[in-house]
C-alpha cells in the first residue's frame, strides 16, 4: 500500500492528492455524502454505504476497523459519525468535516490533483493524532479539539464572531461555503481582509442600494434606516432570512423592536445569586468552538473574574468588615448553534478565535449557578473586549440591561446580538425632524435615541430615549393628519388661516346678536336658557360655519350636559341661510328621541313661517315615506334629517347639504365618517346644474364639502382625542344645566344582604313618585356565565316584586318600534320599572328617572357605567345609582364612581385602569391608531407637544418642501395605514 504524508500546512489540492493516490474520490464523495445527510438511519441505504465502505476500505484498513465497519449499518448517529471521523482521519483530513469541506471545494473548483509522490508516514499520523491506534482503532473522541490545519486562505475570511443562540434547521449543501462568506470577520484589521471579503462587501453594498431604491449614496450602510437587514455586518445568509421571515426587513425594523424592559445590572460586589442580571470585567481563560453533535455546536468562553468573597466577610467589634477578601469566579458563556455548517472546524475555529487567552474583557448578563462551587454559566450574556487604554472601572458601572421580547420564534438573546451589531453601523444623521424642533421640545437626537432605548447607560437615558420615540410616533401621525387637511385646502390664506387658529387658542366666536334670524327663534323657543359653556359652545361653531373652510370640530362634553340642542342651534344656522342639515345617531331609538325633541322645540315657535321641515329617516322609516323624504331631500324641501346610518346610504341624495352632525362619534368610527363626509360632497345632479347657472364664487360655496361637528358623549381625555380626531377643532361644555342634584352613588355586593337593602331603597323611590332602571350585562341566562343576571329572565319576578308597580323591558333584541313603545311608556310614566340592557346608555333622555340599579356592574367599564348612571338625575330631581358587584374583588375599582362624578376623571382613571381600546370598547377602537411603544392613558403629554410640533413645521412650510427629509419620513410611514381609514 503506497501512503503518503500530509503536511500540517498542506493545501486543498496537496489534501485532495493524498486521495487520488489512493484512488479513493469517490470514497471522499461517499463519505461527504453520508455525513451531509446527516448518516441518515434507512437501513438499507446505510447498508448499501456500509458495503461500499467495505469494499473500498478492505484495501488498505486493519481488521479491527473493518470489524467496526460491519456493525455499521445499525450503530447509532453517534457512533457512525466517530466511525466516519476515524476513517477520514485515516484518508489524511484532519476530521470528517474537513472531509466534507475539502470534498465541496474540489467540487466547486475543480481542483487538479496531482500526485504528490510521497509515502504516507504510519508514524507520522499517530503523532499527529495520538487518539488513533492504527492497527487497533481504538476509540477516537470526536469532541476532542482536533489540529486544525492553517489554511489561510479560508481562515481569513472566517467569521470571528459568536453567531447566535439561535436553533436553525440543518444547513443545505452549499451552507459551509455560503457562512464563510456571508460572515466577514469583525475583528479583521483592515489589512488582512481579503478579496472575498471586499466582494462580500460590494454585493451587499449592491443589495442594499436595490433595496434602498432611490439612495444615490455609495456607503448605503451609512445613509438610510431602511437598508435591508442583510447589510449587517456579520449576518449570515440564514440569519438574514430568519429575520426577514420575522418581520424584520430593514434596520429600522430591527431597530424598533424595543426592549420589553431592563434588567437593573449590578456589579458583582455582593452575592452572586441564580437568575440575578450582573456585570463582571475579567480575564478570558479559554475559548472553545466544541462541535456537540453532527448538527449541533457551540461556544464556550471561560472568564475569571475577581470578586469580593462575601463569606470572608466578618465582624469585628459587631460591625461588619469585608476585610478585602476576594475569592475567584469561572463564568461559563454558552452560545448554541444548531446545523451542520455549524459545526465545520473552520467556522469553531474562527468562533473561538475571536476571544484570546488572557484578554480583558466587559460580561454582563444572566447568571446561572452551576458545579462546582464558584462557577457559573451565562447564556443570556454581552461580551466585550477593553481596550487597553480603557480602565476597568469605566465598565463596571451600574446599567440597565434590555431585556427583549421575543419574535416569531427569534429568541431574545439573538435580537440583542443582532441589534446590536445593527447599531455599530447606525449613521449619526438620521434624523429627519428639522434641529430646531429637537431642540425647542428638548428631544434627544434621533441616533441617540436609538443608542439610548437599546444600549443605555442608565433608566434616565432609556427614558429620555423612550420620550423621543414616542414622540416620533405622535408626531408623524399628527404630521400626516394635519398635511392631509391642508392638502385639500384650496388657497394659502386658507391655510394659513387653518393653522393659525389651531396655533392661538383663542376662542374665535360670533356673539348671539349675529345669529341668524332662526337660530334666535330657536333659541328664544327653548324652555330654559343655555349654560355659558353651552353658548360659547354655539358661538364658536357658528364662526366656523361662517367661513369658506369646511369646519371639523369635536363637539365634547359630559354625560347629559346638553349637548343636543347646541348641535341643532348649528342646524338652524346653517338651515337659516337655504343649505340642509343632517343629523345621524347611531341606534335608532335616539333619533326618535332627537326627532320628537326638535318636533317639540319647533312647536313654540313664535312664527310659524320660519319653521324649517325636519324629517326622520332610519332603517325602519315605511318604504313610501322614506320615498318622499328621499326626494325631498335631493330637491331641498326638507331642511333638516335626522336618522341612523342609513343617511349615508348611496339612495341618499342632498340638495345642498352644508353641516353634518354625527353624534356618539367614535361609534361610527373614521371609515364612515370619511364615507359620510365624501358622500356629502358630491351634491346632488339637479344641485350642480342648477350652480352652472350661478356666480363663481357661490358655486365654490356649493360645491365644499360639508361642515362636519361630531359629538362625543364619552369624556374622553384630551390626548385620546387627539389621536383620534387629531385634525379635529375641540368645543368642550364644562358645566351642567343648573339644577341638577348630585347622584348619591352606592357601590354594592350583589349578594343576599345587598339585594335586600337595594330593593327596599327602590320601593322606598317608587313610593315616593319616582322610576327606576334595572340594568343588566345580558338579555337572556347562560349557562356558560351563570353568575350574569338577565333582564328578560328577571321580568316576572321584578314584576312579581312590585306587584303595585308596572315594569317594561328594552332590549335590543327588540323591534324597533317595540323599543321606541317601552322608552315612551316609560318617559310617560305608563311604567315606573325599566328593565333594560345597556341600550340605554347611549344618548336616552328621561328628566324624571330618578333611580338606576346596575347588575353585575363589574361587567362593565367605568366610563360606562359613568355614562349609564348619566341617564337619571337629568332633572330637577334627587337621584341614585346603586352598582351590585357579584364579586366583592371588584368594589374597589368600582369605588372610583362613588368619589366622582367628574366624567373627565372618571373617563382618565378607566383610560389608565384599561388602555384606550378597551375604554371606547373592542368594536369601535379598531381606528385608533396602535403605537408601538406609546401609552396614550399615560404619554398624552407628548402627543400635545407632538401635535404642537406638527403645527411648527407646517406653519413653516405647509407642503413640507422645506423639509424634504421629514417629507420621505412621512410618506414612509403611512399614518394612514396606521389609522386604517
Ligand atoms: N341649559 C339647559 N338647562 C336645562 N336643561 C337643559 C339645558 N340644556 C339641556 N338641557 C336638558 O338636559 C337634558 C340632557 O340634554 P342632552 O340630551 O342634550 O344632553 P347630552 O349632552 O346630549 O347628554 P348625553 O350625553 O346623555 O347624550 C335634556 O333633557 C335637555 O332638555
Amino acid at each position: 500500500m503506497r501512503l503518503m504524508i500530509v503536511p500540517p500546512n498542506a493545501t486543498a489540492g496537496a489534501i485532495h492528492a493524498c486521495c487520488k493516490a489512493f484512488n479513493e474520490s469517490h470514497l471522499t464523495s461517499a463519505i461527504s455524502f453520508e455525513v451531509r445527510s446527516g448518516c441518515r438511519n434507512m437501513y438499507y441505504r446505510t447498508m448499501r454505504f456500509s458495503n461500499f465502505l467495505h469494499s473500498n476500505l478492505s484495501k488498505w484498513c486493519s481488521q479491527n476497523l473493518l470489524e467496526e465497519l460491519s456493525g455499521y449499518s445499525k450503530a447509532n448517529i453517534s457512533e457512525r459519525s466517530k466511525f466516519l471521523n476515524k476513517v477520514s482521519v485515516l484518508m489524511g483530513y484532519n476530521s470528517v468535516q474537513d472531509l466534507v469541506e475539502q470534498e465541496k471545494f474540489r467540487k466547486d473548483s475543480k481542483v487538479e490533483v496531482e500526485d504528490m509522490g510521497e509515502d504516507f508516514d504510519f508514524t507520522l499520523a499517530r503523532s499527529r493524532f495520538p487518539c488513533i491506534n492504527l492497527g487497533d482503532s481504538s476509540v477516537i473522541e470526536l469532541y476532542d479539539e482536533v489540529y486544525s490545519s492553517g489554511r489561510n486562505e479560508l481562515n481569513s475570511i472566517v467569521t470571528g464572531g459568536p453567531i447566535s443562540n439561535i436553533s436553525s434547521p440543518d444547513s443545505d449543501d452549499n451552507s459551509s461555503y455560503k457562512l464563510l462568506y456571508d460572515s466577514p470577520t469583525e475583528s479583521l484589521d483592515s489589512e488582512t481582509k481579503s478579496d472575498a471579503e471586499v466582494n462580500y462587501k460590494k454585493s451587499s453594498a449592491a443589495e442594499c442600494i436595490k433595496f434602498a431604491g432611490s439612495s444615490l449614496s455609495t456607503d448605503p450602510l451609512l445613509d438610510n434606516l431602511d437598508n435591508t437587514v442583510r447589510c449587517l455586518p456579520n449576518a449570515t445568509s440564514r440569519q438574514c432570512r430568519q429575520l426577514e421571515d420575522s418581520g424584520f426587513h430593514t434596520v429600522r425594523k430591527l431597530l424598533h423592536h424595543f426592549p420589553r424592559s431592563y434588567a437593573d445590572l449590578q456589579n458583582a460586589q455582593g452575592a452572586i445569586e441564580d437568575g440575578h442580571y450582573l456585570i463582571f470585567v475579567g480575564t478570558v481563560l479559554s475559548s472553545r468552538g466544541i462541535r456537540a453533535g453532527p448538527s449541533f455546536s457551540f461556544l464556550e468562553v471561560v472568564v475569571g473574574c475577581e470578586v469580593p468573597d462575601k463569606e470572608l466577610v466578618s465582624e469585628i467589634n459587631g460591625e461588619e468588615y469585608a476585610g478585602g477578601g476576594r475569592k475567584k469566579i469561572y463564568l461559563h458563556l454558552k452560545k448554541f448553534f444548531r446545523g451542520t455548517r455549524f459545526t465545520y472546524q473552520p467556522f469553531l475555529s474562527s468562533l473561538q478565535s475571536k476571544y484570546k487567552e488572557g484578554d480583558r474583557v466587559y460580561v454582563s448578563g444572566k447568571v446561572k449557578e452551576v458545579r462546582p462551587k464558584n462557577h457559573f454559566e451565562m447564556r443570556e450574556y454581552s461580551i466585550d473586549r477593553l481596550e487597553e487604554a480603557e480602565e476597568d472601572h469605566a465598565h463596571i458601572e451600574e446599567r440597565p440591561y434590555p431585556i427583549y421580547p421575543s419574535k416569531a420564534g427569534l429568541k431574545p438573546s439573538f435580537l440583542r446580538d443582532i441589534i446590536s451589531r445593527a447599531l455599530k453601523i447606525l449613521p449619526t444623521n438620521i434624523d429627519p425632524i428639522p434641529t430646531e424642533i429637537v431642540k425647542e421640545f428638548n428631544l434627544l437626537d434621533l441616533y441617540d435615541a436609538y443608542i439610548g432605548i437599546h444600549h443605555p447607560k442608565n433608566l434616565t437615558e432609556a427614558d429620555l430615549a423612550r420620550r423621543r420615540l414616542i414622540f416620533d410616533e405622535f408626531f408623524y401621525l399628527q404630521l400626516g393628519r394635519l398635511f392631509q387637511m391642508l392638502e385639500a385646502l384650496g388657497t394659502g390664506i386658507e391655510k394659513e388661516q387653518l393653522l393659525d387658529k389651531y396655533k392661538n387658542h383663542e376662542l374665535y366666536a360670533v356673539p348671539v346678536e349675529e345669529w341668524s334670524t332662526l337660530t334666535k327663534f330657536f333659541f328664544n323657543a327653548l324652555p330654559y336658557s343655555l349654560t355659558p359653556s353651552q353658548q360659547n359652545a354655539v358661538s364658536e361653531i357658528i364662526y366656523d360655519l361662517k367661513r369658506p373652510v369646511p369646519m371639523n370640530r369635536l363637539l365634547q362634553g359630559d354625560v347629559g350636559c346638553g349637548k343636543t340642542v347646541v348641535a341643532f342651534l348649528a342646524c338652524m344656522e346653517v338651515v337659516s341661510s337655504g343649505f340642509q342639515a343632517a343629523f345621524m345617531v347611531p341606534t335608532e331609538l335616539l333619533a326618535i328621541q332627537h326627532y320628537d325633541h326638535i318636533l317639540s322645540l319647533l312647536e313654540n315657535f313664535e312664527d310659524d313661517n320660519y319653521k324649517p321641515s325636519v324629517a326622520l329617516l332610519t332603517g325602519s322609516t315605511p318604504t313610501k315615506q322614506s320615498r318622499l323624504i328621499l326626494k325631498g331631500l335631493q330637491t331641498g324641501d326638507i331642511a333638516m334629517v335626522i336618522g341612523t346610518h342609513s343617511l349615508i346610504a348611496d339612495k341618499v341624495e342632498f340638495s345642498a347639504l352644508r353641516i353634518a352632525v354625527v353624534d356618539e362619534q367614535h361609534r361610527f368610527g373614521v371609515i364612515q365618517r370619511g364615507r359620510f363626509n365624501s358622500k356629502l360632497y358630491s351634491t346632488s345632479t339637479s344641485l350642480k346644474s342648477s350652480l352652472a347657472v350661478l356666480e363663481e364664487s357661490f358655486k365654490d360655496k356649493g360645491y365644499m364639502a360639508p361642515h362636519i361637528l361630531a359629538m362625543s358623549a364619552t369624556p374622553i381625555p384630551r390626548t385620546l382625542a387627539l389621536a383620534l380626531y387629531g385634525d379635529m377643532s375641540l368645543t368642550q361644555i364644562t358645566d351642567l344645566p343648573p339644577g341638577r342634584k348630585p347622584i348619591e352613588t352606592f357601590v354594592l355586593e350583589g349578594n343576599e344582604t345587598g339585594f335586600e337593602n337595594v330593593f327596599q331603597m327602590m320601593r322606598d323611590e317608587l313610593i315616593s313618585g319616582g322610576k327606576v332602571y334595572l340594568v343588566y350585562p345580558v338579555i337572556e341566562e347562560s349557562e356558560q356565565l351563570p353568575q350574569l343576571r338577565a333582564a328578560a329572565a328577571e321580568f316576572e319576578s321584578v314584576s312579581e316584586k312590585f306587584k303595585d308597580y308596572q315594569c317594561g323591558l328594552l332590549h335590543g333584541r327588540m323591534k324597533s318600534d317595540e323599543k321606541d313603545k317601552a322608552l315612551k311608556k316609560f318617559k310617560s310614566g305608563e311604567t315606573q320599572i325599566l328593565l333594560a340592557t345597556q341600550v340605554i346608555e347611549i344618548g336616552v333622555d328621561v328628566p324624571d328617572a330618578s333611580m338606576m340599579i346596575v347588575m353585575n356592574a363589574e361587567r362593565f367599564g367605568i366610563a360606562q357605567l359613568h355614562q349609564l348612571r348619566g341617564r337619571v338625575g337629568r332633572g330637577s330631581r334627587k337621584s341614585k345609582c346603586v352598582f351590585l358587584s357579584s364579586t366583592s374583588g371588584t368594589l374597589d375599582r368600582l369605588k372610583a364612581l362613588e368619589k366622582s362624578s367628574d366624567g373627565f376623571y372618571l373617563a382618565n382613571a378607566d383610560l389608565l385602569l384599561r388602555g384606550p381600546g378597551n375604554l371606547l370598547g373592542k368594536k369601535q377602537s379598531g381606528h385608533l391608531p396602535e403605537f408601538p411603544i406609546a401609552r396614550l392613558e399615560i404619554d398624552g403629554n407628548i402627543l400635545q407637544e407632538a401635535h404642537l410640533a406638527a403645527l411648527k413645521v407646517l406653519a413653516t412650510s405647509n407642503d413640507l418642501e422645506r423639509y424634504p427629509r421629514l417629507k420621505a419620513e412621512l410618506s414612509m410611514r403611512q399614518p394612514l395605514c396606521l389609522l386604517g381609514d
